[in-house]
């Protein structure tokens, strides 16, 4: 019986199929598994430029291209019968010679590419890599073919060309020298394309390197091979970087993936979960922001972890939540809440208690980054603390008067019987610190301690959560992975782990799978405004993101009224839906709940059902198309949301910061379009 490997584009195509020929083609390759006397039968390709590869009809009129290698049969792709046979014919397949991993070539394009290189050559004396030595380049695992046309190549242009067509671990280490990296660095960038170690590589030997190339071949046998075929592609394949971080073992000391917008950094914590899982050894507790954040990676985790006792060992939860929970098990009833507005009004009245001339928001602000930030317990530790993050100095007999404060506001809090979240998480991490990771269920039982803790948006957790976070699970090799955008961040948290005692190790993923490279760099320009701090100490830059796809520039309209936008808005989501997009892929977001309401209003007048939400709500969402209303002077940022300069001009900076991410994490949820609009004068933070 032949063995069976698959490539990631073989279920892409397969699933764009209409639903009789996908079965047909599934039984087919079911068939051809088991053996069977039907089974689809191998042809060989006449003139290919790999002899190894051949085709085997799967449906009608429909070829599958597979690589043959002794027994072993890698399915790369399924085609109609015409198109089959032509990427058979034009394509071939090597293992680099460094790294042991496998590189698919379409050897015809690059072929034709040579010619204008060659013309190109021949005006100039100028060569590309001139500084390299071929020594040096194979040994980097450039392949020969590929050596001779880029002993052509005299500009970076002329790489940047031919990149659609070489593959990563090729393209790589030669973009680093093309820049003027040194051998070192050229030598990171195709390490970083190992997902697995390499050991002894043999080139000849393409089934070990099919193995080692775990983001291009999954083994099929009869039990997996229905999950790889019709399951989404993220559950079976990431790419070397992604999948390195998800399957490492004994990491030990925690773990900080950053990354920007759509580099799958949910999609790497999900697999880590899943890996954990499988371990068999205690239970993962898998921590995100919201509760519709935890239902949707509950869901994906379910589509990820067939087997349900592994399944079971992931907890997804919260962190409000979470908190929520444990002081309600401690307390044996559930915790009352206090709401935002009784709070201002808490603060008013205590600061006239004691004659503080701050306004609430300022106290507030005091009171949760800095004395529930670093958990201050008294006057004196208050008085010794540093303010990181405040602009206004406060004298020591300022900062007597504001902690008279904190402290009669809390008082006054107290007697009404409620607290805040981040009150509940200070709260619930003194239950753990008496019973590490002991927690209760409902009803008294003893819950399972947990083992492993993964946490998703981490940019958005509060130091007291943090705490809250680390008391739950017992320190050890794995304990801690932690995921998150620093240029994300939708609130005012801006801790590095190191503060909250959790010192990570930092991974950083750059390619961008979701946004268009047009709306990609639009977007990070709107970031703009420097670096970004939080999650790690110091700053976070976009470190080399970059999208894998080209798309279509964002549409950006302004408007004269807000009558003439909201129409806009209808006509231009009325046209995505005429050209075939789902209702369930678009999303209409506004930074303020009246430009969410009338635009709710105007779509509903007009028939059109999509979903309308806040910026805020876009957070974990990913569309085809979205629209950005509303970003005009005045409205984006929103002027309620900033500290007023002369109160605070570092916290203004950062509320600054805070809005140009809420405006850049909805503009990243779309895979296809973007569609931004305005009335009167645009948004300062709109790129120009
Ligand atoms: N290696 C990959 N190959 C193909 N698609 C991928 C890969 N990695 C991620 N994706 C896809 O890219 C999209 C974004 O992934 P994911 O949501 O995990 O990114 P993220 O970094 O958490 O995004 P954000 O921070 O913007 O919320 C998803 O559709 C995911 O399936």
């Amino acid at each position: 019986m032949p063995r069976l490997a698959i490539s990631p584009e073989f279920p892409r195509e397969l699933n764009g199929l209409a639903w009789p020929a996908r079965k047909d083609v599934l039984a087919a390759v079911r068939r051809f598994l088991a053996g069977a006397p039907d089974a689809p039968v191998p042809e060989r390709v006449r003139h290919a430029r790999d002899r190894r590869v051949v085709t085997l009809r799967l449906a009608d009129g429909l070829r599958a291209v597979a690589l043959r290698v002794g027994d072993l049969y890698w399915f790369i792709t399924v085609l109609p019968d015409e198109q089959a046979w032509t990427y058979a014919r034009r394509h071939r397949y090597t293992v680099n010679s460094a790294i042991g991993v496998v590189e698919s070539w379409d050897a015809e394009a690059l072929d034709e590419i040579e010619p204008a290189l060659r013309r190109a050559a021949a005006a100039t004396d100028r060569r590309l890599l001139a500084h390299v030595c071929d020594g040096d380049l194979l040994h980097l695992g450039i392949d020969l073919r590929l050596l001779r046309l880029v002993r052509l190549m005299s500009t970076e242009s002329h790489l940047a060309a031919a990149e659609p067509l070489l593959p990563e671990s090729q393209y790589a280490p030669l973009a680093v020298l093309a820049q003027g990296g040194s051998m070192a660095a050229a030598w990171r960038a195709l390490d970083a394309r190992r997902a697995v170690p390499a050991g002894d590589i043999d080139p000849d030997d393409f089934v070990a390197a099919l193995a080692r190339s775990p983001d291009q071949a999954a083994f099929a046998g009869p039990a997996t091979l229905e999950r790889i075929l019709t399951r989404p592609a993220w559950c079976t394949f990431l790419d070397p970087p992604q999948h390195r971080l998800a399957h490492g073992d004994g990491y030990p000391e925690p773990v900080l993936v950053t990354g920007g917008a759509g580099t799958g950094k949910t999609l790497v914590a999900l697999h880590r979960a899943a890996h954990l899982a499988r371990r068999a050894e205690g239970t993962v507790l898998f921590v995100t922001l919201s509760q519709g954040l935890a239902a949707d990676l509950s869901a994906r985790l379910d589509l990820l972890i067939d087997d349900e006792e592994a399944r079971r060992r992931v907890e997804v939860v919260n962190i409000d939540r979470l908190a929520h929970r444990i002081v309600a098990d401690a307390e044996g009833r559930p915790p009352k809440l206090a709401q935002p507005g009784e709070l201002a009004e808490l603060w008013r009245q205590a600061a006239a208690a004691v004659g503080c001339g701050r306004g609430p928001a300022f106290l507030a602000r005091e009171w949760e980054q800095v004395v529930l930030a670093q958990n201050l317990r008294g006057l004196d530790e208050y008085l010794a603390a540093p303010r990181v993050g405040r602009g206004v100095e406060l004298g020591p007999d300022e900062r007597r008067t504001v902690w008279a404060c904190i402290e009669e506001f809390q008082a006054r809090l107290a007697a009404t019987g409620r607290r805040t979240l981040l009150q509940l998480a200070a709260e619930a991490s003194l239950v753990l610190g008496r019973s590490t990771g002991d927690l209760l269920e409902a009803g008294g039982r003893r819950r399972e301690p947990y083992r492993y803790l993964i946490v998703d948006e981490a940019q958005d957790l509060h130091p007291a959560q943090w705490r809250l976070l680390r008391a739950a699970v017992p320190p050890g090799p794995d304990d801690v992975f932690v995921v998150g955008d620093p240029h994300q961040r939708m609130f005012d948290t801006h801790v590095s782990l190191d503060d909250v005692g959790i010192p990570a190790r930092r991974a950083h993923l750059s390619t961008c799978y979701r946004v268009p490279r047009e709306i990609l760099t639009w977007a990070v320009r709107l970031r703009g405004g420097g670096p970004a701090d939080g999650l790690v100490a110091g700053s976070t830059g976009f470190d080399g993101l970059r999208a894998i796809r080209g798309g279509e520039r964002p549409v950006v309209r302004g408007y004269v009224s807000l009558e003439a936008e909201l129409a806009g808005l209808v006509a231009q989501v009325r046209q995505w839906l005429a050209e075939g997009a789902a209702p369930e892929d678009v999303a209409v977001a506004a930074r303020s709940p009246e430009l969410v309401r009338a635009a709710r209003a105007a779509l509903r007048e007009a028939g059109v059902d999509v979903k309308v939400t806040s910026l805020h709500g876009m957070k974990g969402l990913e569309l085809t198309r979205v629209a950005v209303i509303g970003v005009a002077d005045g409205v984006v940022p929103a002027p309620e949301a900033l500290t007023p300069a002369e109160e605070d001009a570092a916290a203004r900076a950062h509320d600054m910061q805070r809005e140009r991410g809420l405006l850049y994490t909805a503009c990243t949820r779309t895979r296809e379009v973007l569609y931004v609009s305005y009335t009167g004068r645009a948004s300062p933070f709109l790129p120009p």
